[in-house]
């Protein structure tokens, strides 16, 4: 008969042993809480603070101007999206998208041929760009979903899709259904992204969030993480006819997605930036921005552009000062 210090002391050996083993099934299995998408958070006043600080801090002199403006227009969207479009005027875009800094100014600097990285047009125009800038190297974009509201069937979001594809287009740029995303329907957003990604087949789908119509910041970076997760090429801020458009804000927000999506997957992601872009200081605060939060690589037209309808004539007079010492007025410059 053992006694019951024996007894004891097998019980409390069998314990300890169990607790041990159980600790380590536990440790194999266990996997430290991730934050999950829903639990973003976004430190506005820092964002705020960071972006206000940019723009103050970087100011980009002289001959390095120049290099940076002529990137500026080989990353511009040259865009025309109304609603008294004709083939003409789109043509007409298409040679200033050619050529979109006289001749002799890039001659002077030996950056002959220089381009706009794309134009970009409503469906129904491209197979005239596409003949006019057959050839080119010029990127040729089409908005489409039922641009700019996205409130259009799926089945129509489709084809219309398609149809740009089969004239001609070689990027997409579809509108984010906001209602999804105010309605924190983000597998019922995927699914759809994912469909538009196949229709657009070989082109690159550019995703516009319209980030004027989201209620906060949150919603801006969860909504471009899952642009990116569907394939997105790149992410846009907005239409151009939303009453908010780009800012370096919210820039700043898509931008530090753009990041997190590259840290976790080694997938590389653009950024377009639109709406309200006029001026050469502007576009190159953008520029900027890309360089310092995303780095060298993401200042290069596959992954960086600039939606825009009438920037590049004060691109052209900034060049045109840099180089000549004088501005010209603007009714010298062709159209932009
Ligand atoms: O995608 C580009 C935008 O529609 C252009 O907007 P904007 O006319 O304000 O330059």
């Amino acid at each position: 008969m053992t006694d019951f210090n024996e007894t004891h002391y097998v019980f409390k050996a069998m314990v300890v042993y169990a607790v041990l083993i159980a600790d380590v099934v536990v440790n194999a299995f266990y996997e430290p809480p991730r934050p999950t998408l829903l639990e973003v958070l976004v430190n506005k006043p820092a964002i705020i603070r960071r972006a206000q600080s940019h723009v103050k801090r970087r100011s980009i002199k002289k001959k390095a101007q120049l290099a940076w403006l002529l990137r500026a227009v080989a990353c511009t969207d040259i865009t025309t999206l109304a609603g008294d479009d004709t083939d003409e005027n789109v043509r007409r875009l298409c040679a200033k998208a050619k050529s979109p800094i006289r001749p002799d100014l890039l001659a002077a600097i030996g950056m002959e041929g220089l381009t706009c990285g794309a134009v970009c047009v409503y469906p129904s125009r491209v197979p005239a760009a596409a003949a006019a800038l057959e050839g080119t190297g010029v990127e040729l974009a089409a908005v489409a979903t039922g641009f700019p509201c996205g409130q259009t069937p799926m089945h129509t979001n489709v084809q219309e899709i398609e149809y740009a594809v089969a004239c001609g287009a070689t990027e997409i740029d579809i509108v984010v259904a906001r209602e999804l995303i105010i309605a924190g329907e983000w597998a019922a957003l995927y699914d759809q992204l994912v469909e538009y990604k196949k229709a657009c087949g070989s082109a690159h789908m550019k995703s516009i969030l319209a980030i004027g119509q989201l209620p906060d910041y949150r919603m801006v970076y969860k909504a471009s993480l899952i642009a990116m997760m569907a394939g997105s090429d790149m992410i846009k801020t907005s239409t151009g006819t939303e009453s908010i458009n780009a800012s370096l804000e919210v820039s700043l927000v898509m931008v530090r997605a753009i990041r997190d999506y590259y840290e976790q997957t080694g997938y590389m992601v653009g950024f377009k930036p639109a709406g309200g872009i006029r001026s050469a200081k502007t576009a190159l605060g953008y520029l900027s921005l890309m360089y310092e939060e995303l780095g060298h690589r993401w200042t290069k037209p596959d992954l960086f552009r600039i939606g825009a309808s009438s920037l590049i004539i004060d691109v052209e007079r900034q060049i045109e000062h840099g180089l000549t010492g004088a501005y010209a007025a603007k009714h010298y410059m062709p159209m932009s």
